[in-house]
């Protein structure tokens, strides 16, 4: 199957099954893909009839399941994923100033997928973002953009990058003003400059806060609205830095979700690097992810080369770990090792996590939280 009938298939599977918000949001992803203004002014007449008919979501569904049979009918052309528009070799940067130093990093960015870069507080995100950006200039290595166009200069190149920094600038008008502003300084025609902002401020969940202005709108908000500006500029590498610490957890799943089906576009995806403190969020809906030490370079596919399959378990409890020892007595772990609240306990390859649950539950363990991270980045944290 097609990438775009993959995309409605699936966003069919949403609506069929009455989960109306996150079929309506991937709907309006099918609809942006297509450039078809007539769709884009349907999609947006369907955005305001929601709001206005809340309750009548069976009506809703016929009326989406609709327009997704016409976005279906349009036909995309795909864009070849597999070719990397950057490509970082050997980059390193230090700071004269306090002496921190970044690298050497050699990695590999491509269009469709999403990069999670994660790291506790100053090992050098940032400053790889503002690397990968052209905001920094590396003391060494080589940094190759191609986007498959030839680049006039580099003003044209630095079009293509965005980095969205973790403080923004304070702007003024109403939200929808300032986006309308953003499109008319590019080439389209006047009358597409309305649907393409309006199905820009639906697609971002912007829709009740577009009269608002900036100081009226909470700081995830704020976030929403950069998102909705640098998209309408179409960018191929989009840098996002702590995109978000003023979300709460469920606006993270959210945004996250929305931004990995931005960024999945058949016809115009964006290549995105984002930094954040929330390992598990980022890790659910990254292609890969970036992890610094003290500016040292390591991801999860070397995590997955290094490691023999054997078990680790992240366990917060209030038992000892002599209770733990005893629970785990006919399991053997190769290691318990406390960390900051939590219990980080190693198996042998041959052991299941189920049997590390029963074992927990035999002993009447109280358990408040628990986690296999054989395969998360979360290891880096911990070690
Ligand atoms: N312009 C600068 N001059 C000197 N040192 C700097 C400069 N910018 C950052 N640093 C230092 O470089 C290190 C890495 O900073 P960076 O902002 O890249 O880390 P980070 O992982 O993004 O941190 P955080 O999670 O706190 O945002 C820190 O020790 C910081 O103090």
């Amino acid at each position: 199957m097609r990438k775009q009938e993959l995309r409605v298939a699936e966003t069919l599977g949403f609506l069929e099954s009455n989960d109306i918000n996150l079929g309506f949001r991937r709907l309006l992803d099918c609809v942006a893909d297509t450039q078809d203004m007539e769709l884009y002014q349907q999609a947006i007449a369907l955005t305001d009839w929601k709001e206005q008919h809340p309750q009548e979501q069976a009506a809703f569904i016929e009326k989406a399941k609709e327009l997704l049979h016409q976005t279906g009918a349009i036909s995309l052309q795909e864009w070849d994923v597999d070719r990397p528009v950057v490509v970082a070799d050997d980059i390193r940067k230090q700071y004269r100033a306090g002496g921190f130093s970044l690298g050497p990093i050699s990695v590999s960015i491509k269009k469709g997928q999403v990069y999670g870069l994660v790291g506790e507080n100053g090992n050098g995100k940032t400053t790889l973002l503002r690397l990968l950006a052209k905001e920094l200039h590396p003391d060494g290595g080589t940094l190759q953009y191609d986007f498959g166009t030839t680049v006039e200069d580099e003003f044209e190149l630095r079009a293509k990058l965005v980095y969205i920094p973790q403080r923004t600038k304070k702007w003024y008008g109403s939200l929808k003003d300032n986006l309308k502003l953003v499109l008319s300084s590019y080439h389209y025609p006047p009358q597409e400059n309305e649907p393409r902002v309006l199905l820009m401020i639906a697609r971002l969940g912007l829709w009740n806060y577009k009269h608002l202005k900036w100081h009226q709108l909470s700081s995830g908000y704020k976030m929403r609205f950069e998102l909705a500006r640098t998209l309408l500029r179409k960018p191929e590498l989009l840098l996002l830095d702590e995109p978000l610490a003023n979300l709460d957890v469920l606006a993270q799943q959210i945004i996250l979700e929305d931004l990995k089906s931005i960024a999945n576009s058949v016809n115009n995806p964006i290549a995105l690097i984002l930094s954040s403190q929330q390992l598990y969020e980022v890790e659910k809906i990254s292609d890969k992810v970036i992890y610094l030490k003290n500016g040292q370079y390591s991801d999860n596919e070397m995590l997955a080369e290094k490691q023999s399959n054997h078990l680790i378990a992240e366990i917060e409890t209030t038992a000892s770990r002599e209770q733990l020892n005893q629970a785990f007595e006919g399991l053997s772990p190769q290691k318990i090792a406390y960390n900051g609240g939590v219990y980080i306990v190693h198996f042998d390859a041959s052991v299941k996590f189920d049997e590390v649950l029963s074992a927990l539950g035999r002993q009447k363990t109280e358990i408040t939280y628990i986690r296999n991270i054989s395969h998360s980045t979360r290891q880096f944290f911990v070690a």
